[in-house]
This record gives C-alpha cells, structure tokens and sequence, in this order.
C-alpha cells in the first residue's frame, strides 16, 4: 500500500508539488500520469526518501521510508535504468547488489531467469541494450521480492516486445496482491496494464479513478453515413445529439448506437454505416491534464 498525504515541495520559487494526496492500493496497478514538469518523479523520490518534502508525508504499508525496518523487503524502485558499472556483468552486478540488500545468492538466478536475461548473465552491461538495463533494473528491485514496487516512466525506450514482457510481470506481481505504482506520460500506453489511474497537473492531483470508469465517463463518438445526411441531421440534432461532419460521414455525440439506428428507422432514413468510435485514451488523458 502507498499513500501520499498532502505533500508539497518548494524549491525556492518552484511549488513542485502542492497538496499531493493518493493512494495505490494491494492487487492493483496504479498509473501516475502527468505531462512532462508535472511533479511525477519528486513524488517517486519522496516515497522513496531520496527527496525531503517541504510538508506532508510519503507513506509505503503506513510508514515513511526512513521507518521502514528492512526496506528493500518492503519496496522495490526503477527510477532510472543503468545505474550499474559498465564493464560488470548483468549477473556480476546482481551479486553485489544481492550482498547488500542481504539476498541469497540463488535468487541471483532465479531473478536473471524472470526477466528473460539468463542468456545475457555473463555480457558486460555496456553492451546491454536499453531494453535489457531496464530488464535488469527491474530484476534488481525484485530481490528482496518486495510486495511493493515504484517504477519511473519503465516502458521508456522499450520496444512493443519489451513493453509487452513488462506489462505481464507487473500484472502479474499484482495478481499475486503486490501494489504497483508507476509513473508514465502517456495513458494510451497503460490501457492494457493500469486499474487505477491518478493524474496530477502542475503538482497537484485532479483525478484519482479507476481506469474504467474514464472510458465511462467520456461519451463514445458515433460515426454515421446516409443517402440523406440532411434529414439524419435534423431528427439527431432534434434529439439531442451533437452533430458535426467529417468528410462523407457525420459523428454524433450524446447519442447511443441503439438510439440513433431508432431514430433513423422512424425517419425513414436508411443508414450505411453506423460505427462506434471508443473515447481515445490519449485525448481523455490531455483533457485530464488541462492542455486541450
Ligand atoms: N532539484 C530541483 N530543483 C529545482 N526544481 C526542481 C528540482 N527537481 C524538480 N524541480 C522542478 O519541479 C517540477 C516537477 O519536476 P518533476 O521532475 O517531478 O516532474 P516530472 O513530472 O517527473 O517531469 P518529467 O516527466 O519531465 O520527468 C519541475 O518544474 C521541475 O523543474
């Protein structure tokens, strides 16, 4: 579980972060989407106790950071990908950071197997590709098997391969009933991964919801074509739909799909096509974020 209770950071004449409060609660994924200077990665920090926030407090399973008795056991972090010496071994790497976070040797292997790096163990780490960093920061964050783990931005520069492979583990550390919370600017990339999404605006929270109830809340778009464009407008529009044209076709907001193939059998007017366009995730996002 995390929580964030109004924090608020001030770097001189910079309010960062102004009264943040949300919670990623155990068994879901949580989406932390902002637009870039948002606030999301001194959120992260401060969960982690790399940043000091200026009032509030950053809670992992009820307790700051500095409380924690055994924090690598209770939480587990890719804030950036890399951090390792470059003429290291991916599997030279892990030992070490195996022996200070106090995890068995064995787990070493297990962990190279679960992300796929098993092949790769023994290459230096300046070969790695970005993908694979990323593989093994997240093997990293994974030795104590925390139930809670932060990740900045993880789909950052992995390919759809890469991004697939992240998505099933997250899933799945979440399934098992882990908490996960990542950071991303992009919803559309997070609509197979996230339940709950928690957007924040220039440091502050504007929305806290479940992912599904977004796609509720925003009305799908009707995309409709008729030999009598004329007459279907004026019984849509008398009916309370918006309607606007596109090209050969018109599209009808405020209506359902059931309602205008009605509207259009009374009038008479026969239909070619009547499609539904989903809400898009990408404009559902940017209308959260305030920058449309
Ligand atoms: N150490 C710092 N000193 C001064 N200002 C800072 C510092 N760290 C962050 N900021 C400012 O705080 C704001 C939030 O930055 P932050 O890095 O948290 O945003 P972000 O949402 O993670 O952005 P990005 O997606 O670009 O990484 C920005 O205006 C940034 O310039």
């Amino acid at each position: 579980m995390i929580q964030a209770l109004g924090l608020t950071k001030v770097y001189g004449r910079v309010r960062a972060l102004n009264g943040v409060s949300f919670e990623a609660r155990p068994g879901r994924v949580t989406g932390f989407l902002g637009l870039n200077g948002s606030g999301k990665t001194t959120t992260l920090r401060m969960l982690l106790g790399l940043t000091r926030p200026t009032a509030g407090q950053a809670l992992i399973n009820r307790r700051r950071f500095r409380d924690l008795s055994h924090p690598t056991r209770e939480v587990g972090a890719v804030l950036e990908q890399g951090i390792c010496h470059p003429g290291q071994s991916g599997r030279a790497h892990l030992v070490s950071q195996a022996i200070m976070v106090g995890a068995s040797r064995s787990r070493v292997d297990v962990l190279l197997d679960h992300v796929d790096l098993t092949h790769a163990a023994d290459q230096r780490t300046g070969q790695y590709s970005l993908g694979m960093r990323q593989r093994l920061a997240v093997a990293t964050a994974l030795l104590c098997d925390p139930p809670v783990l932060v990740l900045d931005e993880p789909a950052n520069g992995l390919d759809p391969e890469g991004v697939a492979w992240m998505r099933g583990l997250l899933r799945e550390h979440a399934r098992l009933g882990g908490t996960v919370l990542l950071s991303s600017h992009l919803l559309a990339e997070l609509a197979h991964l996230i339940d709950d999404v928690v957007v924040i605006v220039k440091g502050q929270v504007t929305c806290e919801a479940p992912l599904a109830s977004l796609y509720g809340a925003t009305a799908s778009r009707l995309r409709i074509r008729s030999r009598d464009q004329r007459r279907l407008r004026q019984v849509l529009e008398s009916a309370g739909g918006r309607v606007t044209r596109n090209g050969d076709a018109l599209e009808v907001v405020g209506l359902t799909s059931e309602h205008v193939g009605e509207i259009a059998f009374h009038a008479r007017v026969p239909l070619h096509e009547l499609t539904v366009d989903p809400p898009n995730l990408e404009e559902i996002f940017l209308d959260l974020a305030g920058s449309r």
